[in-house]
């Protein structure tokens, strides 16, 4: 009998992708409101009187409340009540958090009793500041635990079938996101003559997101009716229990993954700060714009590469493999930027290396995130993916503030830099060798996480070379 009898609604390859397009979109304006403000630095300096380091405070807000546990009680959340009630709850967070930033740096709030009452302590952070940051840590909430329901969902919709793909897809519409977010950004500035305008176009934005991943609550009601679940827990028969948890924390390959993942991206999301900058102090002349234009083909090179390595995962296996070689371009690519950019200035030189790194920043997350599944028992996969993301932003927290006191101190004698200031320069020739000696340490920390990952792999069978999809 050839015929095939189609059970479930994620059997349907039109619904499962329909089902990951209204959860990306989720994800895609989230990414796209975390940076709304990333390149409007200097005119929220002039509008509103934030310095670099208000600045600085306010960007790391957004993961100040997942470092202090957050993250563990989401893990929880999501496990205990599944990927509907936690995703519903995580874009209610990040619209109310971002609502409320628009409202802070919106010409609304400046002359308002709070706004009074706010400016009237730490006089250094203005009351816009310090609102917009409050705002951001409820959002930033919102959005990791977005991060991980996401991961949990695909990984539910898409077992067996075209996961690594799917999860590839979701990264590479994210990493859009952010990209797009760079340029639409300033010019919404511009012509509304506002800062505002292009944070309360993403907060729009995130009000869609809540309701497109409303629309696949109905698409995963059914496949649990389908499953003959009850909805509280949709991908195991059996209960989960917070003292599950204990298994995770106990797991020998849970720490080397999370250890790998924060290592690998601290030398990343950091570096993704500085980058367009480093490109500036090592090709000499160029301009602010002109360095962000070869540097923005790192993220948007890694999201063309993603889903096609996911599709490679899919089919053919390699994650170890995958993680190993990403870690090693990282190396490579620090090291080149810290030694052989310096020395040659080339161009060449700095437009393969981006490519090389995008490849790498491709590589990693492709084979990581769709290996968790296959590790760890599905009834705290929630909590697993939770625990990653934290260990993971405890990293991403203090390792930029790391990065920028290794590039002061380091600099503290450099000739070039301290004529720069003296004469009141706009741009400080720094040299970023220490900082970028760092980031390859972490990667070489990485490269050693995934042979030993690999190794244990080869010995207890959690079959993270094999594909996905069984022939
Ligand atoms: N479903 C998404 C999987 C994780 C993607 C990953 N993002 C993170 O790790 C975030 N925790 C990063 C952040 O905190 O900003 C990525 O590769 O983007």
């Amino acid at each position: 009998m050839t015929e095939t009898i189609q059970k479930r609604i994620n059997d349907s390859k039109a619904m499962r992708w329909t089902a990951l397009i209204l959860i990306a979109l989720m994800m895609f304006f989230g990414y796209m409101f975390v940076d709304v403000m990333s390149p409007l630095q200097s005119l929220v300096e002039q509008e509103r009187g934030w310095s670099p380091s208000v600045f600085g405070t306010y960007a790391a807000s957004e993961y100040l409340l997942n470092v202090f546990g957050f993250l563990i009680i989401a893990g929880v959340i999501l496990d205990k009540c599944g990927i509907r009630f936690t995703g519903e709850l995580s874009a209610s967070m990040m619209f109310i958090g971002a609502a409320i930033k628009f409202y802070a740096v919106s010409d609304w709030f400046p002359g308002t009793g709070l706004a009074t009452w706010l400016d009237s302590w730490w006089i250094t952070m203005p009351a816009s500041a310090k609102l917009a940051s409050f705002g951001f840590m409820i959002f930033g909430c919102g959005c990791e635990m977005a991060g991980t329901t996401v991961s949990k969902a695909i990984a539910k919709w898409f077992k067996g079938k075209e996961m690594a793909l799917a999860m590839g897809l979701e990264m590479a519409i994210a990493r859009v996101g952010v990209f797009a977010i760079f340029s639409i950004s300033p010019i919404l500035a511009e012509k509304m003559g506002s800062i505002a305008a292009p944070v309360g176009f993403c907060t729009a934005l995130v009000f869609i997101g809540l309701i497109t991943y409303t629309v696949f609550t109905f698409m995963d009601r059914k496949l649990d009716a389908q499953l003959g679940a009850d909805g509280s827990n949709e991908t195991s028969d059996e209960e989960f229990k917070v003292a599950d948890l204990k298994n995770i924390l106990t797991s020998q390959i849970f720490w080397v993954v999370a250890l790998l993942c924060v290592l690998y991206y601290s030398a990343i999301f950091p570096f993704q700060r500085y980058g367009a900058n480093m490109l500036q102090c090592n090709l000499d002349g160029i301009s602010p714009a002109a360095a962000s234009n070869i540097f923005r083909w790192f993220p948007i090179g890694a999201a063309v590469i993603t889903p096609f390595l996911g599709s490679f995962l899919d089919h053919k296996g390699k994650g170890a493999t995958m993680l190993m070689w990403g870690a090693i371009l990282l190396i490579a690519c620090h090291l080149i930027f810290a030694f052989v950019l310096p020395a040659t200035h080339s161009h060449v030189i700095a437009y393969s290396t981006i490519v090389l790194l995008g490849i790498s920043f491709a590589l990693v997350p492709a084979a990581l995130w769709p290996s968790v599944p296959k590790i760890i028992d599905e009834k705290v996969l929630g909590s697993a993916y939770c625990l990653i993301f934290w260990v993971q932003n405890i990293g991403l927290c203090f390792v930029p503030m790391l990065i920028g006191s290794v590039l002061a101190s380091s600099n503290a004698n450099n000739p070039a830099v301290i004529a720069a200031k003296e004469a009141g320069d706009e741009f400080i020739p720094y040299n970023y060798t220490m900082p970028l000696v760092i980031f390859a340490c972490f990667g070489v920390a990485a490269l050693i996480l995934a042979i030993y990952l690999k190794a244990i792999d080869r010995k207890n069978h959690f079959g993270l070379e094999e594909p996905n999809i069984k022939a």
